[in-house]
């Protein structure tokens, strides 16, 4: 469970506080002077830490030079009543994570906590590039481990160890779910700015617009909405390293901006004067053709090879041979006690059933059908009928070399419609989730329900991006990343 230590006298901010992170899976500690919340935190060793500016012995600014020394990539959420710029400014430069202004939201305080405590997991827990024989054994330890012994993975290991040392730009290569922010997070580990910190902004995300204000600020007024100065990350993580997730989806007009600080390590915020020098690491990564981007005129050549100082190429999980059955062990184990489900094994049905998919989400898409094989299972062994349709129907259709000759779109209209026909009955999914006691009943239910609802948006506007996106009001790119998350096919709903 992560901790969160709030220093602040006011017993209001305090109460407000707790109330926002108590659905969370958060312990939260309080101080209210700059004493007792050093001691809080040397004692606690917190993952976010909640500051005000003004506290009764000395501001929150001078006491964040003593919190880093103890903990150099802590993050602050710095808390003010003042909607001065200055403040803002000095809070950034010094460090902060972000700023609340009072009076401070619920929803607001829970946002930031659990982005702030996802930033601290990237940058804290270590990634394990398991080679190891046993996998099963490492479950429980508190690391992230890459699973995979295959020659293209030991490659990949290779690959990290040889460039995580060097200052130079690192881009990842590879299909949605094959890891790209595990090698990332691996190399800035590695790296000689593994003190410092590492952001992560998912460029398919946001608008044009926020996105170049999130990289490098703003200025008051530069655009509507603009209601003070902003800090971008950028200047935020001088020193540090910055993780460009999905950079394939820039804008050229962010595109350009980006090439110039990787040329001259200087930019003004959007709708400023003042040039900003910051030293930055960039480490980019994309599941988009960047050969063919370039050709079409989508991506700058220019810009691609500085953020190509070192390329790793991370392969599909159906090219990973016998890491599939690796894989698959561990997920089994690390699910089963998660649910907290007796599971002893698979049938050797299912496990060739398994083998013999081409896993078009990766990872990702074995976890959630390894997760809710689990669920659905009612005995120590997982059979075929816990398998959705698309995999227990392809190998009895298709043989591995007739399915590596078809086109995606002949694949697709072979496939029954499964994502929409098992997504259905929420009643009968919750039932399930219920009697295997899950302890993550939210979160499953919400991806079971947006399974089916982007399936069937994008069944009905014949996998048409724009289209799908404008009738569920998000962005492309947020669109692109749900299909991903979830391991949907965009392909599979193009008529
Ligand atoms: N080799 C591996 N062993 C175990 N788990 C892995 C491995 N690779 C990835 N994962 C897990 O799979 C999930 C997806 O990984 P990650 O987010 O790094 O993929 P990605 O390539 O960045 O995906 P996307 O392109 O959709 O952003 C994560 O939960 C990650 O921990």
């Amino acid at each position: 469970m992560s901790k969160v230590v709030v220093i602040d006298d006011d017993p209001m901010v305090q109460e407000l506080i707790a109330a926002a992170l108590r659905d969370l899976p958060v312990e939260v500690s309080f101080a209210d002077s700059a004493e007792s919340g050093l001691a809080a935190i040397r004692t606690q060793e917190p993952d976010t830490l909640f500051l005000d500016i003004r506290l009764p012995d000395l501001s929150g600014i001078e006491l964040t030079e003593t919190i880093h020394a103890l903990d150099p990539k802590l993050p602050i959420i710095f808390i003010t009543a003042s909607d001065d710029s200055n403040t803002a400014i000095e809070a950034m430069t010094v460090g902060a994570y972000e700023l609340l202004l009072k009076p401070l939201d619920i929803g607001q305080i829970q946002e930031v906590a659990s982005r702030a405590i996802s930033a601290r997991r990237m940058m804290q827990i270590p990634v394990r590039l398991s080679n190891d024989e046993d996998t099963s054994s490492n479950v429980m330890s508190d690391q992230d481990s890459m699973i995979g012994r295959s020659a293209a993975m030991l490659e990949v290991y290779k690959d990290i160890g040889r460039v995580a040392k060097q200052e130079v730009t690192v881009l990842i290569c590879g299909e949605s779910g094959t890891g790209k922010e595990l090698v990332a997070r691996a190399v800035y580990q590695h790296s000689l700015r593994s003190e410092k910190p590492f952001l992560a902004v998912n460029c398919a995300a946001l608008s044009e617009t926020l996105l170049e204000s999130e990289l490098f600020g703003h200025e008051k007024g530069a655009f509507t909405g603009a209601d003070r100065r902003r800090i971008g990350k950028f200047e935020q993580c001088d020193g540090g390293t910055i993780f460009l997730d999905e950079v394939g989806d820039m804008s050229p007009s962010v595109q350009g901006k980006v090439l110039r600080l990787l040329q001259e390590q200087r930019f003004e915020r959007v709708g400023g004067r003042d040039t900003i020098q910051t030293d930055v690491r960039i480490i980019s990564a994309t599941n988009r053709d960047f050969e063919q981007m370039i050709q079409d005129g989508d991506f700058r050549l220019d810009l691609y090879h500085r953020l190509n100082g070192y390329r790793i190429d991370l392969p599909p999980l159906r090219d990973r041979g016998d890491d599939i059955v690796k894989l698959l062990d561990f997920l089994l184990t690390k699910y089963a006690n998660e649910a907290a489900k007796d599971i002893q094994g698979i049938a050797a049905e299912t496990l060739e059933l398994l083998k013999s998919y081409d896993w078009p989400g990766n990872i990702r898409e074995m976890q959630s059908v390894i997760r809710k094989a689990i669920l659905k299972s009612t005995g120590p062994v997982l059979v075929p009928d816990c398998l959705p349709s698309e995999i227990c129907g392809q190998v009895n259709t298709t043989t591995q070399d007739s399915r590596d000759a078809q086109s995606p779109l002949q694949e697709s209209a072979s496939r029954p419609n499964t994502e929409i026909n098992d997504a259905v009955d929420l009643v009968a999914f919750v039932d399930q989730c219920r009697n295997a006691k899950s302890t993550s009943l939210y979160a499953d239910a919400l991806e079971f329900m947006e399974r089916y609802l982007i399936a069937r948006v994008l069944e009905e506007s014949a996998g048409n991006q724009s289209k799908a996106a404008a009738d569920l009001g998000i962005s492309r790119g947020s669109l692109r990343k749900k299909v991903r998350e979830l391991g949907l096919s965009i392909e599979h709903h193009v008529e």
